[in-house]
């Protein structure tokens, strides 16, 4: 029996289809920039420059936790998601922000619309996780 290439592709995770650790990692080290440079979250990130082992630490765990909701082979130890964000009282517009500053590093990278919109939907999911809490 044949099968298409659209049915091949949708038995492949998408953790493969982000190019598994390494392309994650790219996806993570240009999203951080991006928040950075961003005028809407920016403060909320540049405390962290003075201790770079702090800023690695914390990519590895939002490394571990997108390869982890992405259907990868790893654990993932951080915290969860209301607790990494618990006392901050993000608004839904740094939220948005931030999810910006994802899918435009994954569009930057080249990745397709259609990982960019399961990604949207991933991170959608934990939006009452984030906001506020
Ligand atoms: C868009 C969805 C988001 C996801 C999936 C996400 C995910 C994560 C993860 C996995 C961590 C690491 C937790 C750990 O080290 O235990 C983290 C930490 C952090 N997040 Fe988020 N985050 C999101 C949105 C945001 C937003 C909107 C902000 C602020 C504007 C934010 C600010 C932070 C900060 C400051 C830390 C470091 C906390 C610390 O260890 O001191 N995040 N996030």
């Amino acid at each position: 029996m044949t099968t298409t290439i659209a049915e091949q592709l949708s038995t492949v995770s998408l953790y493969e289809r982000l190019g598994a650790s390494a392309g994650i990692r790219r996806i993570v080290d240009g999203m951080v920039d991006a928040h950075l440079e961003n005028p809407v979250i920016r403060a909320r990130f540049q405390p962290y420059l003075n201790d770079p082992e702090r800023v690695e630490e914390i990519k590895r765990h939002i490394c571990a936790f997108f390869e982890m909701r992405a259907g990868g082979p790893g654990p993932y130890r951080g915290r969860c998601m209301v607790e990494a964000h618990r006392g901050m009282n993000i608004a839904e517009a740094e939220y948005v922000a931030a999810v910006d500053d994802i899918l435009g590093t994954m569009r930057a990278l080249g990745h397709r619309e259609e990982e960019r919109a399961e990604v949207l939907a991933m991170l959608y999911g934990l939006k009452d996780e984030i906001i506020r809490v």
